[in-house]
């Protein structure tokens, strides 16, 4: 019964190897079908130079009955071209095949990547939050370029040293049959002990994955700029160290157990075989001296010998490698699995343009996943074109997780939202996140040209159309932008050559004028302004309620004094809206919302 199922999970790993090949087809034909025909080769070529060698000898050897030297040279000559042809041969195929390698090891290893970006792009928002999933990226990652070339090399490997098994299996059938009988019983132990190891380091993989991305997070720490400043004045870069090494040092031992348990056993395996390898020797010397075998003969045989045991050993190490690819391949397809949740439906319907009745939530709730804490609790609002609301509340109270919502990167848990009276999930996903435009608080700072960063928030313009520079102007970015060196054309962040670091403030407002360009029906402003000066801020309000005309507005601030602008106010506690109303209205109502405004109020004139 165990035999059976260790069977079925062989043939199962096994079917992994279909697709991996079909991945280095796909990213590379040409260089396939090439390597291919230089494997063949390279598999006969040996067994064509010890045949030639033996005729050689034979015929060098024949010198002792022919008298005619001039007959000797004539019969060798010939040989002894072939043998150096033949050498030249095997030379000039070596070196194309490692043109071919190297050549396709890049195009798979690209074609890798892409695939493993296609996927990145496609997968739900919620897996990033989800640790098992990064295990599962992080080994993926790890496997990707490599193995599906790899199995490929193996199984050229495999092919081109099976054909110099056979060949000379085939040479040494002619002697005795046994002899290769002993060979292969010497290869025995080795595999044996090969893949017993490879089960052992994929399981031990998979249970340090982990860590290793843990110590991996130390190392970002320590070396990555976004923690530098405050590494520096908190004096955190020994610790974090110390961190790194300590889980490296646990890796490590347990890594080497692993090592030193492989190659104990690999030494035992060896032993075994060169003692049964030493007795074919012994029987062959031994017919020689005996005059069962001439020199011709002798040269032959020991050339077979030790190229069918060169050959057996490299094809044991080329499967035991495949087995060692497939195993590992595992870790790339549960990667490769991964489904999206959130997609657009069969047979979308169209998204409203112009929408008319605008956005409605009803009785929203929503869990993130492994959470028991409700992050919204029913929630309902509407927003409609030409409309302005604004979210208030405290920090966690639900504000950020409610446009998630309504951007599609989660669905609800319970409840719906609607455009136009047609719930989110029967629109289709791409057609509907190209009707909103979001900041969110930790808006993204790309390491581009400052046209780029703006040009990015609608790339279906041209790259450098006059709509850039407009969004620039209504966010307050553009004058940022003039006083740089290449003006548009400037770098932004110190990643690159040349490039130009903003203030926090200046990212955002180029942020916001990435907003600005996209031509959508909703604009939704996370903290847009949080970290612009007084000045600024009032500029970019003042201009947002110009420019939203017919877009319904969304916008998530702290600072009270800008909310006043909005048609009607929400305040959320805790995932659920506890008033709402317009700024008058909620100044009347006495509740959370006056507290909150008067308590900001009397700050500011405390300051
Ligand atoms: N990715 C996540 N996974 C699990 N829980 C989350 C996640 N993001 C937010 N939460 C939780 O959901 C709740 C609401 O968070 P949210 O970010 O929506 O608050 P917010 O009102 O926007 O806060 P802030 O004013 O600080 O931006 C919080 O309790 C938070 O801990």
């Amino acid at each position: 019964m165990q035999f059976a199922a260790k069977l079925n999970a062989f043939i199962q790993n096994t079917q992994r190897l279909i697709p991996a090949l079909r991945l280095v087809w796909q990213s590379s034909p040409r260089w396939t079908i090439l390597r291919l025909l230089l494997v063949t080769c390279q598999g006969f070529l040996p067994l064509i130079s010890i045949y030639l060698v033996k005729l050689l000898v034979d015929a060098l050897t024949h010198r002792t009955t022919i008298s005619n030297p001039q007959l000797i040279l004539q019969q060798s000559t010939p040989l002894l071209v072939g043998v150096i042809g033949v050498t030249l041969i095997t030379l000039i195929c070596k070196t194309f095949s490692d043109l071919v390698n190297t050549a396709q090891t890049q195009r798979v290893s690209d074609h890798m990547r892409s695939i493993l970006h296609a996927k990145s792009i496609s997968i739900d928002l919620a897996y990033y939050e989800n640790p098992q999933y990064h295990d599962t990226l992080q080994r993926a990652q790890q496997e990707a370029t490599t193995r599906p070339n790899q199995i490929l090399t193996r199984l050229a490997q495999a092919g081109q040293n099976g054909i110099s098994l056979v060949a000379m299996v085939g040479l040494l059938l002619t002697l005795h049959w046994g002899i290769s009988i002993i060979l292969l019983l010497a290869a025995m132990p080795t595999i044996l002990v090969r893949l017993r190891h490879i089960r052992r380091l994929y399981h031990w993989q998979r249970i340090w994955t982990p860590v290793e991305r843990q110590s991996m997070y130390f190392s970002w720490l320590i070396i990555g700029e976004m923690f530098a400043k405050e590494i520096r004045l908190f004096g955190l870069g020994d610790l974090f160290s110390q961190r790194f090494d300590q889980l490296r040092k646990k890796i490590y031992n347990a890594k080497l157990q692993l090592i030193i348990q492989r190659s104990l056993s690999f030494l035992a395996a060896q032993l075994v075989a060169g003692m049964l390898v030493g007795s074919v020797y012994g029987w062959i010397f031994h017919q020689t001296l005996d005059g069962s075998l001439n020199l011709g003969d002798l040269v032959l045989y020991h050339q077979a010998l030790q190229r069918g045991q060169g050959a057996l050993k490299s094809l044991t190490s080329s499967l035991s490698g495949l087995y060692e690819d497939n195993l590992f391949l595992a870790n790339l397809y549960e990667f490769l699995d991964l489904t999206p949740t959130i997609i657009s439906p069969a047979s979308p319907k169209a998204i409203p343009v112009p929408m008319r009745q605008g956005i409605v939530l009803d009785r929203v709730s929503f869990s993130y996943a492994d959470s028991s804490r409700q992050a919204l609790h029913d929630i309902s609002l509407s927003v409609k074109p030409g409309e302005t609301i604004a979210l208030v509340g405290e920090n966690g109270s639900g504000k950020t997780t409610l446009i998630k919502l309504l951007c599609r990167l989660y669905d609800p848990t319970n409840g719906r939202i609607t455009v136009d009276g047609m719930d989110l999930r029967d629109l289709n996903l791409t057609e509907l996140r190209q009707q909103i435009s979001v900041i969110f608080q930790d808006y993204a700072k790309y390491y581009l040209s400052a046209q780029d960063n703006i040009w990015l928030g609608n790339i279906h313009l041209p790259p450098s159309d006059s709509a850039i520079v407009a969004a620039a102007k209504q966010s307050g970015a553009h004058d940022v932008i003039t006083r740089l060196p290449q003006g548009y054309d400037t770098m932004l962040g110190k990643l690159f050559n040349d490039g130009e670091e903003l203030s926090i403030g200046q990212w955002q407002k180029v942020a916001l004028a990435r907003a600005f360009l996209r031509e959508s029906q909703v604009i939704v402003l996370d903290e847009p302004t949080s970290a612009m000066d007084p000045k600024a801020e009032y500029e970019v309000f003042k201009t947002f309620r110009e420019l939203i005309q017919d877009q319904a507005a969304i916008l998530i601030t702290h600072r009270l004094s800008t909310v006043r602008m909005a048609d009607r106010i929400y305040v959320m506690d805790s995932g659920r809206i506890v008033e709402s109303g317009s700024h008058d209205q909620l100044m009347a109502m006495q509740g959370t919302y006056a507290h909150l405004f008067n308590t900001q109020a009397q700050n500011y004139v405390l300051a």
